[in-house]
């Protein structure tokens, strides 16, 4: 990584310590620094995502890239004056050896940052843990569960604490790894859905992806070389072999083209689909053609919502034929 190479970004006037991951310029630490803040920045001001007073839910795991994007939002929040009231969010899974571990590192940043913290788990909303749902279920098939439940807790989280907003720490590898998996299943309909700095409806809180356009390996060396206190450990019931082909083969295309990431995110954007294909997007009750889950009064776009409906296969014990039938 080292060079005898003056940065390019300050014209020589400090040593380049680094290539950055993106366009293979050798830079010095502090431009590398403010190359990604800068970045990130431009996504928020380009996008329009947040309005001066805004309440902003960081969703925060522990991982590097949730603890770099708290780091970077309470950096920018103060360099440019946005006026932003930040939360960190989490959701405990109840996954021992795991996430209780990583919440440790939340607890932490709590304090490093300066930013009040929220913990939300399943247990206490759906009255089943990550290891209660794998004990029963086994391995196969458990992201599903959590994935879901992921979502809406996220959502209760931020409903809770009165955000008008929640952003996540998914980067440009992982929105390029979506893409190609969509693209691998033939699913078109999802790919312009899946490059959305923003998703929302009307009467869901907007979610956004600030690090929509930052390479995976800049967030790692920015957490490296800011010395940021995160968990670095792989979630113990997370085998998502499906997403580990599309993301080597990510790699691959990287390594002989940088540009590849942001190329894929930008095929996606352009789709346009040949047919009209409708997504079922949930929405919220009361208002609108949709409604509410009869069982917990969440927003459903159908009689139960998908958690409630993965809950009543748990409770029944019949957690495969839930699966089936939210799949349908
Ligand atoms: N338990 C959680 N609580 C709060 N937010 C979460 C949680 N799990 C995931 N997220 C949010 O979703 C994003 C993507 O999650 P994913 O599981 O793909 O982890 P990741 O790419 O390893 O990210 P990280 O390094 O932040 O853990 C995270 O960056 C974070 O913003």
């Amino acid at each position: 990584m080292a060079s005898r190479k003056g940065c390019v970004l300050c014209n020589g006037e400090r040593r380049a310590l680094v290539k950055i991951p993106s366009t293979l310029a050798p830079s010095c630490k502090e431009c590398f620094f403010l190359h990604l803040e800068n970045n990130v920045y431009n996504t928020i001001v380009r996008h329009a995502l947040f309005k001066p007073g805004d309440r902003v839910a960081i969703a925060a795991s522990g991982g590097k890239d949730s603890t770099v994007l708290a780091h970077v939002m309470t950096t920018l929040n103060k360099r440019h004056k946005l006026g932003l009231d930040l939360f960190l969010l989490s959701i405990d899974e109840g996954i021992t050896g795991y996430r209780d571990d990583s919440l440790e590192t939340v607890k932490r940043n709590e304090q490093q940052y300066g930013v009040p913290l929220k913990i939300v788990s399943y247990e206490e909303l759906y009255g089943w843990t990550m290891d209660a749902i794998v004990k029963q279920i086994g391995l196969k098939n458990n992201c599903t569960f959590c994935g879901v439940f992921r979502r809406q807790a996220l959502d209760r989280g931020a409903a809770m604490l009165k955000v008008d907003h929640i952003v996540t720490g998914h980067n440009a590898d992982d929105i390029a790894e979506t893409v190609l998996m969509n693209i691998m299943r033939g699913d078109f309909a999802r790919l312009q859905r899946c490059t959305a700095i923003q998703t929302a409806t009307d009467e869901t809180i907007p979610r956004s992806k600030p690090f929509k356009y930052t390479y995976e390996k800049e967030i790692v060396m920015y957490a490296y070389f800011k010395k940021l206190d995160y968990f670095s450990t792989e979630c113990i019931y997370s085998p998502n072999a499906y997403r580990g082909y599309a993301r080597a083969f990510l790699k691959d295309l990287e390594s002989i083209r940088p540009s590849a990431i942001l190329d894929i995110i930008h095929a996606g954007e352009w789709y346009q689909s040949a047919q009209q294909v409708k997504i079922n997007v949930p929405v919220a009750g009361g208002a609108g053609c949709g409604g509410t889950c009869v069982r917990c009064g969440y927003m459903s776009s159908s009689g139960l919502c998908k958690a409630c409906v993965l809950l009543g296969g748990l409770d029944r014990g019949r957690p495969r034929r839930a699966i089936a039938a939210d799949a349908e």
